[in-house]
């Protein structure tokens, strides 16, 4: 449905975008998460047709809409865009802001139409008020009945839940992926939130300095990330020091781990290993020591900080029903299920 094909963009000279390159099948949620001015909301500027690229191409239904020296104008690419701002029209109510897009259409198509989009996003009967008369989590439902409306092809959000609070943004963002699946709706969302991509998502893009690094499931991109930057970015783990000894061991302050390596590396080899907070287990039974230097409490469950012997931090969500007090000794044991390492030559890229 939607095919981005080595995309570049420059501004004032300074690349911005460099050769992205992806794809969305049709009736799939893509989202992209990535530090504050990598690109995103450029990406989906270029995407909307609302900046020309410097380079490569995109591709809506397999047709080009926009390459180097034709563009298909924003209003023709039947591209829908929700922003972080929500914008609805402070003058027209709630139904005539969703009936915007759809003047073309007769006015029984489009009460029905707006009368479907109001149940849809769960405001029946809300259609004679106001903006200022609806909360933040309703005006952003307008907004997305409203990008609704004309049946998109694709539909753009950036940062659709960003002005919303922890509580009622996880909420509304698993009613909008619902939501966009009954449409059968395909989107491309920008948050900065990975919960957020997690839950929302089919695919996720990671973007870094214009490029994108990785554009894979979720899963994948969790357990698998394709690079040091990704591995740094998504899921608060720590890179541990460990060296190789075989061509499917590593030895690291947790002992012997196993599992496949990238090619290349030798034995004696120093490499940094992938550790989540997922990955670590306080276990009475475990075979190495280590003393909590810090806990967040985040309900049913409890973030540890926690440092071996040899001064390595490392992080450990834990149940909390059996807290264990900062400064106290603990057991611990790794329990991986992906082997992530890399090169420790292939130095970070810092965040
Ligand atoms: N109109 C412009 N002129 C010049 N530079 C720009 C312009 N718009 C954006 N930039 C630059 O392009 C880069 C990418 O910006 P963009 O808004 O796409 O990033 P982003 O990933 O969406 O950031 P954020 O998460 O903070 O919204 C930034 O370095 C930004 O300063």
């Amino acid at each position: 449905m939607l095919t981005l094909d080595r995309l570049s963009l420059r501004f004032d000279h300074q690349p911005v975008l460099d050769r992205v390159s992806l794809t969305l099948d049709e009736g799939r949620i893509g989202c992209l998460i990535g530090p504050s001015g990598c690109g995103k909301t450029s990406l989906l500027r270029l995407i909307a047709g609302f900046l020309a690229p410097d380079g490569g191409r995109v591709l809506l239904d397999g047709e080009p809409v926009a390459e180097a020296h034709r563009q298909t104008p924003p209003e023709q690419r039947r591209v829908g865009m929700v922003f972080q701002d929500i914008a609805l029209f402070p003058h027209l109510n709630v139904t005539d802001n969703i009936a915007f897009g759809l003047h073309r259409q007769p006015p029984a198509a489009r009460r029905a139409r707006v009368a479907e989009l109001l149940a849809r996003v769960g405001l029946p009967g809300l259609g004679d008020r106001y903006p200022h008369q609806l909360s933040g989590g309703q005006q952003q439902r307008v907004a997305l009945a409203r990008a609704l409306a004309p049946r998109p092809r694709l539909l753009l959000l950036d940062e659709p839940f960003s002005a919303l609070d922890a509580e009622l943004r996880e909420q509304i963002s698993r009613e909008v992926r619902q939501i966009l699946l009954r449409e059968g709706i395909t989107a491309l969302f920008v948050t900065h939130d990975q919960n957020e991509a997690f839950a929302l998502a089919d695919q996720v893009g990671v973007m870094h300095g214009g490029e994108l690094r990785q554009w894979d499931t979720p899963y994948r991109v969790y357990h698998q990330p394709a690079d040091r930057t990704v591995a740094d970015f998504i899921g608060g783990g720590v890179l541990m020091p460990g060296r190789v000894r075989d061509v499917d061991r590593v030895d690291t302050a947790l002992g012997e781990l196993r599992g496949p390596l990238p090619p290349g590396l030798a034995p004696g080899a120093e490499v940094d290993v992938l550790v989540r907070p997922d990955d670590l287990v306080i276990d009475d039974a475990g075979p190495r020591r280590a003393r909590v230097v810090e806990c967040l409490f985040r309900g049913a469950r409890m973030l540890y900080t926690l440092e071996l012997d040899n001064g390595q931090r490392l992080p450990c969500l834990a149940s909390s029903h059996h807290a264990h007090a900062e400064g106290t000794g603990v057991a611990v044991r790794l329990d991986l299920e992906h082997l992530v390492v890399f090169a420790q030559s292939s130095r970070l890229t810092s965040r």
